[in-house]
C-alpha cells in the first residue's frame, strides 16, 4: 500500500469503498470455500453402500446458490475497489496537472516534456493499479490463504503443517525479491522516460530534421534508444517470469506431495480416518490457496512497481513552486500601468552572469514604448520579470507605485496582454485561440481584435473561418498570421499593459505600419511596449528603451537618440544599409 503524504489520504477519502468491497470479499471467500466441503460431502455420500440422494440434492442446491452470491459479490468488490482506483486515478491526474501549471518557467527550463509526459501515463497507471487489483489481491490473497490453510488445518493438521512450510519460505522469499523488483521497474520507467523525451523533441523539430536530411542518424539514435528500452523490459519480465514459474513449481510440488500423503491415508482410512471425500475437499483448499499465494506475489509485484512510480510522482508533486504569492502580497484589480524599474540586476537561476545590469527606467500609464536592443541584450528577460515569471529582489520593479512582489500574481498578470516571442498558438479553433482570456469567446467577440491585429482577411480566406482548427489537428498558418493572431489574443484581453516581444518580425513593413497604426489609436490612454530588432517599429513610439549586453545605453524618442546615442544611430545606418541590399524599400522617414 502506498503511504506517501500525497497517496494516504485516498484511503481515507474511499474508505467506504473500500471498507464495502473488502467486507464483500471476505464473505465471498467465505463461502467460496464452503463449495469444497460440500463437493467432498456429496463424493463421500455417494461412495457411501446406501446414498442419501435428498442429502445430494440439497448439497446441489446450496452449491448453486452459494455461486450465485459469489458472482453479486465479485460484482459488488470490483465496482467498489476498482472503482475506487480509478477516482483516485482521476483525482491525482487533475492534481499533478494543476501543479505543472503552477510551477514555474525555471522548472520547464530542466525538464523535458516528453519525461513529464511518462508521469501522467506510465507511472499514473501503476500508482492506480496499485490502489486497484494491488488492494485487491493483498486482501484476497490474505483471507482467502488463511480460511483455505484453517479449513486444510481443521481437516488434517499434520499435512497441512508440512504443505505450510514451503507456501511460507516462498512468500518470505518473495518478499526479500521485492527490491529488485522495484529497482528492475524503476530502470524500465527511467529508460521509457528517455525514450519518451526523445520523440517528442523529434516531432517538435521534424522540421529542422528534414531540412538536415537527419532522418536516417535520428532513427538509428531513436533505434538505440527503442534497444535500450527494450534490453530494460526484457530484463524485467525476465525477473518476473522467472519468479512466477518458480511459484508454480513450488506449488505443483506440494500438490504432489499432498496427493502421495492424502493417498496413504486414504488407504489407511481406517487407522487415520481421512475419507477419499475428505482428500478431494482437502485438495480443493490446496487449490484454492494457490490463488492467494499467486494474488500476494502479484501484489509485490504491483506494489514494487507503484512504490517507484510513486517515488517519482511525489517528486514532481514536491517541487517548490517558486513564484507564488506569499502572505504580504495584495491583490490590486485596477492597475492603470505606470511601470518604474529602479536599478535591477537579475541572473537566471541556473545562470553564471548577470543579463540585466542596473537597469532603470519610467514608464508612464498610456505611454507607447519600443524596447529596442539586439540580440541577446536582455530585452526578453525584461519582460519575464515583468510577468512575474522569476522571482526578483524587492523594490526593484512597480506598476502604478507597487512594487511586483507585493502585488499578487494575478493582479500583475491580469494587468498585462502579452505577445510571446514564439507566438504559441493551441491547436483549438481561431476563436478559442483569439479569445483565450474570454470564458465562452463568440465570432463577435474576437472578430475586432483580428481585424486591429489586420488577420482578419486571412481568417476569412480559411474554409471554416474563424472556425478553422489551427496547428496538429488543422491549418498550419504561416509565422506571419501566427504573430497576427497571437497579437490579436493579446488585444482582445484589452489589457492596461500590452508587450509585444519582437511580434511584427515576421509580417512585411506595410503590414507593421498598419498594426502599429491601429495600435495608435485603440490603445490610447493605455501602456503598450513594443520588443524590437527593427527601428521601424519602434521610431514612432513616444519613448525608446535602447538596450545593449543587459544595459540600458539610452532612452529617448527617435530624435532625441539619432542626436543622443551613437549606438542608435549605428543601427538607424546599418538597417538602412541592409534594406537597401535586400532591395526592399527604403522607409523614407528612418533617418529624419
Ligand atoms: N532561461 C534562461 N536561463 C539562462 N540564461 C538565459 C535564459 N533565457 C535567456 N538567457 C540568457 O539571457 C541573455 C538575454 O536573453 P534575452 O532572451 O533576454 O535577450 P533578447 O534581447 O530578448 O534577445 P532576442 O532579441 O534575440 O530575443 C542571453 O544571453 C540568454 O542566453
Amino acid at each position: 500500500m502506498l503511504l506517501g503524504k500525497h497517496f494516504r489520504k485516498y484511503y481515507l477519502k474511499y474508505s467506504l469503498f473500500f471498507l464495502l468491497g473488502a467486507s464483500v470479499l471476505i464473505v465471498v471467500d467465505w463461502y467460496q470455500l464452503d463449495i469444497p466441503r460440500l463437493v467432498g460431502g456429496i463424493i463421500d455420500t455417494l461412495n457411501s453402500t446406501n446414498p442419501d440422494v435428498d442429502a445430494v440434492e440439497a448439497a446441489i442446491i446450496r452449491i448453486a446458490v452459494l455461486a450465485g452470491i459469489i458472482t453479486v459479490g465479485r460484482f459488488i468488490w470490483r465496482y467498489t475497489i476498482f472503482g475506487a482506483s480509478r477516482r483516485i486515478e482521476y483525482q491525482l491526474r487533475n492534481t499533478m496537472f494543476g501543479h505543472a501549471t503552477k510551477l514555474s518557467q525555471s522548472f520547464y527550463n530542466q525538464e523535458k516534456v516528453g519525461g513529464l509526459m511518462a508521469h501522467f501515463i506510465n507511472d499514473l497507471e501503476a500508482v492506480r493499479m496499485s490502489y486497484g487489483p494491488g488492494i485487491l489481491m493483498l486482501i484476497d490473497g490474505l483471507t482467502l490463504g488463511i480460511f483455505a490453510v484453517y479449513r486444510m488445518a481443521r481437516l488434517n493438521p499434520r499435512l497441512t503443517f508440512y504443505a505450510a512450510v514451503p507456501m511460507v519460505i516462498l512468500t518470505i522469499l518473495l518478499v526479500f525479491i521485492r527490491r529488485t523488483i522495484s529497482a528492475r521497474f524503476k530502470e524500465r520507467q527511467e529508460s521509457f522516460e528517455k525514450l519518451s523525451d526523445f520523440t517528442q523533441e523529434n516531432f517538435s523539430g521534424i522540421t529542422v530534421i528534414k531540412a538536415f536530411v537527419r532522418e536516417m542518424k535520428e532513427a538509428m539514435f531513436f533505434s538505440r534508444r527503442n534497444l535500450d528500452l527494450y534490453d530494460k523490459h526484457i530484463k524485467f519480465i525476465k525477473f518476473i517470469i522467472i519468479i512466477n514459474i518458480a511459484v508454480g513449481v513450488a506449488l505443483n510440488v506440494v500438490i504432489l506431495f499432498i496427493v502421495v500423503l492424502g493417498s496413504l491415508l486414504v488407504i489407511n482410512r481406517d487407522a487415520t480416518g481421512m475419507t477419499a471425500g475428505q482428500l478431494t475437499e482437502y485438495l480443493s483448499y490446496f487449490f484454492a490457496l494457490i490463488w492467494p499465494t499467486m494474488a500476494l506475489s502479484q501484489f509485490i509485484q504491483i506494489h514494487s512497481q507503484a512504490k517507484g512510480s510513486a517515488q517519482r510522482i511525489a517528486k514532481f508533486l514536491d517541487h517548490e513552486i517558486d513564484v507564488r504569492d506569499h502572505e504580504d502580497v495584495e491583490y490590486v484589480e485596477d492597475l492603470k500601468g505606470s511601470i518604474q524599474v529602479k536599478d535591477l540586476t537579475f541572473k537566471y537561476p541556473d545562470g553564471d552572469s548577470p543579463v540585466l545590469k542596473n537597469v532603470s527606467f519610467d514608464i508612464n500609464a498610456g505611454e507607447m514604448v519600443g524596447i529596442l536592443g539586439r540580440t541577446g541584450s536582455g530585452k526578453s528577460s525584461l519582460v519575464d520579470l515583468l510577468l512575474k515569471i522569476y522571482n526578483l529582489d524587492h523594490n526593484r520593479i512597480f506598476i502604478d507605485g507597487h512594487d511586483i512582489m507585493r502585488l499578487s500574481v494575478k493582479s500583475v498578470r491580469n494587468t498585462i496582454g502579452y505577445v510571446p516571442q514564439d507566438n504559441f498558438l493551441f491547436s483549438e479553433t481561431i476563436i478559442d485561440n483569439i479569445g483565450f482570456s474570454m470564458e465562452h469567446p463568440t465570432e463577435e467577440d474576437v472578430i475586432e481584435s483580428a481585424k486591429l491585429a489586420d488577420v482578419y482577411d486571412n481568417v476569412m480566406e480559411f474554409k471554416e473561418k474563424f472556425g478553422t482548427i489551427l496547428g496538429e489537428r488543422g491549418v498550419t498558418v504561416s509565422g506571419g498570421q501566427k504573430q497576427r493572431i497571437s497579437i490579436a489574443r493579446a488585444l482582445a484581453k484589452n489589457p492596461e499593459i500590452l508587450i509585444l516581444d519582437d511580434s511584427v518580425s515576421a509580417v512585411d513593413t506595410k503590414t507593421e505600419e498598419a498594426i502599429i497604426k491601429n495600435l495608435h489609436r485603440i490603445r490610447k490612454g493605455k501602456t503598450t511596449i513594443f520588443i524590437a530588432h527593427r527601428i521601424s517599429t519602434v521610431r514612432k513610439m513616444d519613448k525608446i528603451i535602447l538596450f545593449d549586453q543587459g544595459e540600458v545605453v539610452a532612452i529617448g524618442n527617435h530624435a532625441q537618440l539619432m542626436k543622443t546615442s551613437p549606438l542608435y544611430q549605428d543601427m538607424v545606418k546599418r538597417q538602412t544599409l541592409e534594406n537597401l541590399v535586400q532591395g526592399g524599400a527604403v522607409n523614407e522617414g528612418l533617418q529624419g
